[in-house]
C-alpha cells in the first residue's frame, strides 16, 4: 500500500537502503475490554495530540524495556505481556529521523494516572479520535487489531504526511 503522491526535496519512500533513524522510539497499544488506552501529550514532539505512550529508547534498553519504562513514566501502571504488532519509520523533511517500535498490550497492573507527560484517555476501539492523533495511526491501528505484523516508512513535513509505504504488512501476526 502506498499513497500517490509525489515527494518534493531529497527524501523519498521507501527509504534508502542506506537510511539509519538518528533515535528509537516505543509506543504502546494497551486494549482492555475493547477500549484503548491513550495519552494526551502535554510536552515534546507531538505535543497536544491523543497518541499511545511512549517516548525514545535511553542507552542499554531494548525497545521492548523502553516500551515498558515509558508506560510507567507517563502513566505510572506496569505493563503485562507485550507483542511486537509493526515497525515505523518516520523522515521528517527538516531532517529528523525517528524508528518507532509499536508494542500491543492488553493487560497492566495500577491505575493510569496523569503525569507532567501525558494524561490518560481511554477511547472505544470503533471511535478512535484520529482527528487528534498523528496521520499515520488511521493506517497501521486497524492493521494492528487485526493481529497482522506491519513496517512502514513515512515521510513527514511537520505534522503533515506527505508519503508512505507499507514495505511489509503480514496477514497473521
Ligand atoms: C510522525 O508520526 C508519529 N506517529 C505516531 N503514531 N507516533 C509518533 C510519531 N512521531 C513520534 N511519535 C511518537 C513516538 C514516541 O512515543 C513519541 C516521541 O517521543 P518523545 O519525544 O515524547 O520522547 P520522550 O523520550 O518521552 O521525551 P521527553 O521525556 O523528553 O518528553 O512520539
Amino acid at each position: 500500500m502506498s499513497s500517490t503522491s509525489n515527494t518534493p526535496g531529497k527524501f523519498s519512500v521507501p527509504f534508502e537502503d542506506n537510511w539509519a533513524p538518528e533515535q528509537r522510539a516505543s509506543l504502546v497499544m494497551m486494549v482492555r475490554n475493547d477500549n484503548m488506552l491513550l495519552i494526551h501529550k502535554k510536552r515534546g514532539l507531538g505535543i497536544g495530540k491523543i497518541l499511545g505512550p511512549g517516548g525514545r529508547q535511553e542507552p542499554g534498553e531494548s525497545m521492548e524495556q523502553c516500551a515498558k519504562r515509558e508506560l510507567k513514566e507517563e502513566l505510572c501502571i506496569d505493563s503485562g505481556p507485550l507483542r511486537l504488532a509493526g515497525v515505523n519509520r518516520f523522515q521528517f523533511a527538516d531532517g529528523l529521523s525517528l524508528e518507532v517500535h509499536i508494542y500491543f498490550g492488553e493487560s497492566f497492573e495500577g491505575m493510569p494516572t496523569e503525569t507532567a507527560e501525558a494524561s490518560p484517555v481511554w477511547y472505544p476501539l470503533g471511535q478512535l479520535p484520529y482527528d487528534k492523533m498523528w496521520p499515520d495511526d488511521e493506517i497501521w491501528i486497524p492493521l494492528m487489531l487485526q493481529n497482522r505484523y506491519f513496517e512502514g516508512d513515512w515521510l513527514f513535513d511537520h505534522e503533515s504526511l506527505i508519503d508512505f509505504t507499507l514495505r511489509r504488512v503480514d496477514e497473521t501476526a
